[in-house]
């Protein structure tokens, strides 16, 4: 069966990332005879500086046409001054949009090699597996009216919407309550119901699904408490749902929880099953150039996306194990390196992950 797999760079350390993941993903094409054809296109910066704008017609239509994408990063300082519709961050909010990404899964997994390289303490973190849901096509990010505006007086103000209707709550506490009940059973919604309407919605709408979900055991919890336990007991959690900017925030802080943002995939599905995937992290453009970027989140992400979009386990599965190899060879890109281990660059991980799976296949 022949499926369509479109590679989106992006900037920084984007095209540096998605190529050592695209080495992996070739490996496996070849190896287990997957099918895949690979094809690229430009998002972000690099779009807006060969057409102008960052989403591209060409890209979105071979976006469409995909069986699955794996985007890199967008975004950096060369383009932050210009117009909020056309940053390279409106690429990728515009990809998710238009391709009704709803449903975001950023698991925060920490890998029993790199116990030492998370800010927190070994026994806080040791044994962390936890999975965030989050809403990612609407909220505030989405919501209309926003702008900024002149007032009366002449003082500028700025304004932004937080909107959430039932059906888009349902249909991400669907995949939340769905995914609890194939894990631990249990999941925890996060939200600002003690402020803001849109969230007690929110919180009505996950206690009514909850009645369809006797097997997973629902929890609430206020945003700021959950930034909070998160950090203090981070392995009280098994799924968490929440909105679209709750998740971004807390999906950050949770990488930390597994050692470094560098480690942390995701995977961004319609109602169907069609994914987007790519690391948590940004376009990092403190360090792009310089070869020292950690591949491994879109390299996990590979994994996410042989999974969920093209339902090829075995593969997924082998390239989980050839990352859990190369930490345990010693190999560390320099945001997870320790003493004791072999500090490496973007391109020797990425070399070190397809030795280490040339073994397995
Ligand atoms: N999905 C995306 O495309 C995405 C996500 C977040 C931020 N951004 C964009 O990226 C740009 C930079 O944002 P930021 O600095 O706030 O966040 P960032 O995630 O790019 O970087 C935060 C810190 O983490 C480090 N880091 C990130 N990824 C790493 C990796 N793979 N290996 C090692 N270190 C890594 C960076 O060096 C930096 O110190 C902005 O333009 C932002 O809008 C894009
Ligand atoms: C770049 C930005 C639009 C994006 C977001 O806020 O969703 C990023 O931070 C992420 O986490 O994927
Ligand atoms: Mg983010």
């Amino acid at each position: 069966m022949n499926r369509n797999i479109l590679l989106l760079p992006g900037d920084g350390i984007g095209p540096e990332i998605v190529s050592e993941a695209e080495k992996v993903l070739r490996l496996l094409n070849d190896s287990l005879s997957l099918g895949l054809t690979i094809d690229h296109a430009l998002v972000g910066g690099s779009a807006i500086d060969e057409h102008g704008v960052p989403l591209p017609d060409v890209t979105l239509d071979k976006a469409k046409a995909s069986d699955a994408i794996l985007l890199g990063a967008v975004g950096g300082p060369k383009w932050d001054d210009l117009d909020m519709a056309i940053r390279p961050e409106k690429g990728l909010l515009g990809l998710r949009s238009n391709l009704e990404l709803f449903g975001n899964l950023r698991p925060a997994i920490l890998y029993p090699q790199l116990a030492d390289a998370s800010t927190l303490k070994p026994e806080v973190v040791s044994g962390l597996d936890i999975l965030i849901v989050r809403e990612l096509t609407g909220g505030i990010y989405f919501g209309q009216p926003r702008g900024v505006r002149v007032l009366e007086n002449g003082d500028r103000e700025g304004y932004n919407t937080y909107v959430y209707n039932e059906t888009e709550i349902k249909r991400i506490g669907r995949v939340a309550f769905e995914a609890a009940q194939k894990r631990g059973g249990k999941l925890c919604s996060v939200d600002k119901a003690n402020v803001l309407e849109v969230t007690v919605l929110w919180r009505e709408i996950m206690d009514e699904l909850a009645k369809e979900y006797p097997g997973v055991e629902l929890s609430h919890m206020y945003v700021d408490n959950a930034a909070m336990q998160l950090v203090r007991a981070p392995k009280q959690f098994d799924v968490v749902v929440t909105g679209n900017m709750f998740g971004d925030i807390l999906s950050d802080a949770a990488a930390m929880l597994t050692g470094s943002i560098g480690m942390l995939p995701s995977a961004s599905l319609d109602e169907r099953g069609k994914g987007m995937y790519e690391p948590c992290h940004g376009s990092a453009p403190d360090i792009a150039g310089q070869g020292i970027a950690n591949p491994l989140a879109t390299i996990l992400s590979v994994a996410m996306m042989l999974r969920y979009s093209l339902a090829e386990n075995k593969a997924a599965d082998l390239i989980e194990q050839a990352v859990s190899d190369v930490l345990d060879q010693g190999f560390r890109t320099a945001d997870i390196y320790s003493e004791g281990t072999t500090k490496v660059s973007t391109v020797d991980m990425g070399d070190a992950v397809i030795s280490a799976l040339s073994k397995l296949v």
